[in-house]
């Protein structure tokens, strides 16, 4: 934990609300047929995803989403507190998770349950975990930018002339959850199931209505346009923003210091574009385009944009 996180089989998780003794314990979770489950590396706009879930569930109606805090609807099958009320619960219902595939519990694998994958592109959840983590307390502070990018100076520098690229942060892989990229690899081996989707937070952006229909043929679930026009509205950014039983207000201020900053951050895509240097974003691109070259381009919309 000396580093500021909580370490479990290799994995970097945040140090607070999570221990080893449910990690292990949340390995035989039972997922049921009819559950939903929603999937992202952090900062990928999971809580929209959640928030669109439980309007399409709700068919527009607001008085769920704005009388039970986000992750009671939707609890974290990895968080104490979210295991605790998975176990308790009777019915189906939605679930959520940063956990990278290999610390999944295996039941989902036999199960029926439907699968949402959300996908965003690794440089605006970098820069928006950077944000995040500097207000919260779930994981030490990163000191800048730049250290959060490559950890320091000189690995930057040993990354610029090729290197060590594969051990620097900008793969992401001392961050909480662990590596992006490894995430998205692991998940991706379930591409082509048919009860897994992925959405990419960009097209959820550029085209809401259409991507919002294709998770309701997904779930099998029909939407009337009045309802679809709710859903839309109540899970728009600043519709969210103001929600409190959405946008972490209810957290502790000690967890999550609001003064400085929110979840609901700028909610856009490209933003990564205002914070990194030159230097980095090229870097960046390399890792990227070595990394990720045996998988379809389709998968990363945002590339090349
Ligand atoms: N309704 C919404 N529309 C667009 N983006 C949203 C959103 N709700 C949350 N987000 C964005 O999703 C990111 C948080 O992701 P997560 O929910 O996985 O922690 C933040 O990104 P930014 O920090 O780039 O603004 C946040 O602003
Ligand atoms: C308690 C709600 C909560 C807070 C933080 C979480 O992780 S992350 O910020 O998305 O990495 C998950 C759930």
């Amino acid at each position: 934990m000396s580093d500021g996180y909580m370490w479990f089989e290799g994995v970097p998780f945040p140090v607070v609300g999570y221990t080893l003794e449910h990690l292990k314990a949340m390995h035989n979770f039972v997922f049921k047929d009819e559950d939903v489950l929603i999937l992202s590396f952090p900062k990928s706009g999971t809580n929209w995803l959640i928030e669109i879930l439980c309007l399409i569930h709700s068919k527009g109606d607001p008085t769920w989403i704005q009388s039970v805090p986000i992750w009671e609807r939707s609890p974290w099958v990895e968080t104490m507190n979210g295991y605790e009320a998975l176990k308790g619960r009777e019915g189906p219902g939605h679930v959520s998770s940063h956990l990278p595939i290999q610390l999944f519990p295996k039941s989902l694998f036999q199960s029926k349950t439907k699968v949402i994958y959300l996908i965003r592109n690794p440089r605006d959840t970098l820069a928006s975990g950077y944000f995040f983590w500097s207000i919260s307390n779930f994981v030490k502070k990163p000191e800048s930018l730049e250290q959060y990018f490559v950890g320091s100076p000189k690995e930057m520098e040993a990354l610029v002339t090729g290197g060590r690229a594969c051990s620097a942060r900008a793969l992401l892989t001392e961050v909480a959850f662990g590596s992006w990229l490894e995430h998205v690899c692991g998940w991706m081996s379930m591409r082509g199931k048919e009860n897994f989707l992925i959405v990419s937070y960009e097209e959820l952006k550029q085209d809401t209505r259409n991507m919002i229909q294709k998770i309701c043929q997904f779930l099998g679930r029909t939407l009337e346009p009045e309802e679809m026009h709710l859903v839309l509205k109540n899970s728009s950014f600043q519709v969210m923003k103001e929600n409190k039983m959405s946008n972490y207000s209810l957290l502790p201020n000690w967890l999550l210091d609001e003064k400085n900053g929110s979840l609901m951050r700028r909610g856009t895509t490209g933003d990564w574009k205002n914070h990194f240097t030159v230097a980095q974003a090229e870097v960046f691109d390399k890792i990227f385009q070595e990394k990720m070259a045996g998988l379809p381009r389709e998968l990363f919309p945002w590339e090349g944009c």
